[in-house]
């Protein structure tokens, strides 16, 4: 496969991501099973240009606003062969013949906008700070809010690829063990810093060197994610209710720690979700999750389960501001799409039907993948007032280890500081008695 074939399929690639309104993953996955007759390194080198060119969105398209071009997949891909990677226009030039298998040859608005990004490099001093960031507008100024002075070291973090975490299936291993099996695998892996059962690997590597994530001796979870199911410290033998569940990230680390006992109800409004957590659940070996479809939060189920339950996780869906490092094309889509708002009023509707849940002396656990105060503590803030049944249990009395991270009273995690995804956590008690 020549270079110039390559980039023709990068470009197919870029293509595909811009014009489907997925995410870029689903897209990826989509594309990779029409062409199952690529070698890994090709595959290799064609996600590196999506992510490459993903990763550099914003700088991409201010560039080619600043130098009158249209904004296009092919376009921001000529501007990162010329100036993203340092090796020149005419390097960028060289494979755009329009020979067999290679993209179609230049025009002539292209070569004159190579010409002239001659001696440029991709940050450019006239670029304003969110441009250089990556910071969306309408994410720019509850980021600067949250952050101050910070805010360009945590968008910074976020610009970076994540390593990869994964969490041991206890039931199955230890995180001892999966370490030297790792290590005769030839994969330098080692213990997460804060999760007690996770694993990171700093090293990019195909997932198929990982023999035991097919069978399901563990998962890809992020340290933050793994923390988050750590708070909500369910026990063997408790009635749990994991209310938006997704395809069960949480849910699995949850049950495993409560050993396969008791129950875990994992609910969602997207059956293909459930499905997934479903089989995920199977592949782990546990037998004490059962997933729960909704029609909405308010779903009929929830009012016949009141007061039920000794622990209820609500992961709430959110901006995934916290997630931006993980997935480069997040932050031009969800909460683009659903706005700011809509998020924050979806969030307290889903917290006021799933507190119903609590058992009188039970928890409640918030959590989102945000790093906005509006989802986060600002949310808190509102529940509380409007739920008084509700106290905050301080992180340091949950899980002692961790106070250290946050405020006292919520767990906030954030890429530049903890080197985890951005993750928020607020653990709350119902009285014992009625107030
Ligand atoms: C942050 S994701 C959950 C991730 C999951 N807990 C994990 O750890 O992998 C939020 C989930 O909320 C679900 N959701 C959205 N609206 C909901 C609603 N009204 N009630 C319950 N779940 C909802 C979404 O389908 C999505 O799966």
């Amino acid at each position: 496969m020549t270079p110039a074939a390559r980039l023709q399929a990068a470009l197919d690639l870029m293509t595909d991501v811009d014009r489907d309104p997925r995410p870029a993953d689903a897209v990826v996955s989509t594309f990779l099973r029409a062409r199952r007759g690529m070698t890994e390194g090709y595959r290799g080198a064609v996600l590196d240009l999506l992510d490459a060119v993903l990763r550099h969105r914003a700088r991409l398209g201010w560039w080619l606003g600043a130098l009158g071009h249209d904004d296009t997949p092919r376009a921001r891909l000529l501007v990162w062969l010329a100036i993203g990677d340092n090796r020149g226009p005419d390097h960028a030039a060289r494979h755009f013949t329009g020979a067999k298998d290679a993209p179609a040859g230049l025009t002539a608005g292209e070569r004159a906008l190579l010409k002239r990004l001659q001696g440029k490099s991709i940050a450019d001093p006239a670029m304003p700070e969110e441009v250089r960031l990556e910071v969306p507008d309408w994410a720019a100024g509850p980021l600067r809010r949250r952050f101050g002075t910070e805010f360009a070291a945590e968008m910074e973090a976020v610009l970076t690829p994540p390593p990869l975490d994964l969490r041991v299936n206890t039931l199955r291993t230890s995180r001892k063990e999966m370490l030297r099996t790792l290590a005769s695998l030839g994969v330098p892996a080692e213990a997460t810093r804060l999760a007690p059962d996770g694993i990171r690997i700093r090293e990019r590597l195909s997932l198929t060197r990982l023999s035991p994530l097919k069978t399901g001796e563990m998962e890809i979870q992020d340290e933050g994610s793994q923390l988050v199911a750590l708070l909500v410290d369910a026990q063997p033998g408790d009635r749990v209710a994991d209310f938006c569940a997704g395809a069960g990230g949480k849910t699995l680390a949850l049950a495993t720690r409560m050993a396969n006992k008791g129950h875990v109800a994992a609910c969602d409004v997207s059956a293909g979700r459930l499905k997934r957590c479903a089989e995920r659940v199977r592949k782990a070996g546990l037998h004490n999750v059962q997933t729960q479809m909704l029609t909405s939060e308010t779903d009929r189920w929830v009012k016949r389960r009141k007061g039920t339950f000794d622990r209820v996780l609500v992961d709430a869906p959110c901006s995934g501001t916290g997630t931006w490092r993980r997935n480069p094309d997040a932050r031009w889509r969800a909460a683009r799409e659903e706005g700011l708002e809509h998020l924050v009023a979806l969030q307290a509707r889903i917290l006021a039907s799933a507190a119903r849940l609590v058992k009188p002396g039970g928890r409640l656990v918030y959590a989102t993948c945000s790093l906005l105060i509006e989802e986060n503590e600002a949310q808190m803030a509102a529940f509380l007032a409007a739920y008084p049944a509700f106290h905050v249990v301080p992180i340091a009395k949950v899980a002692p280890g961790l106070e250290g991270l946050s405020a006292a009273e919520y767990l906030s995690l954030t890429p530049a500081r903890d080197g985890t995804d951005g993750f928020f956590a607020a653990v709350l008690q119902r009285a014992a008695t009625p107030l």
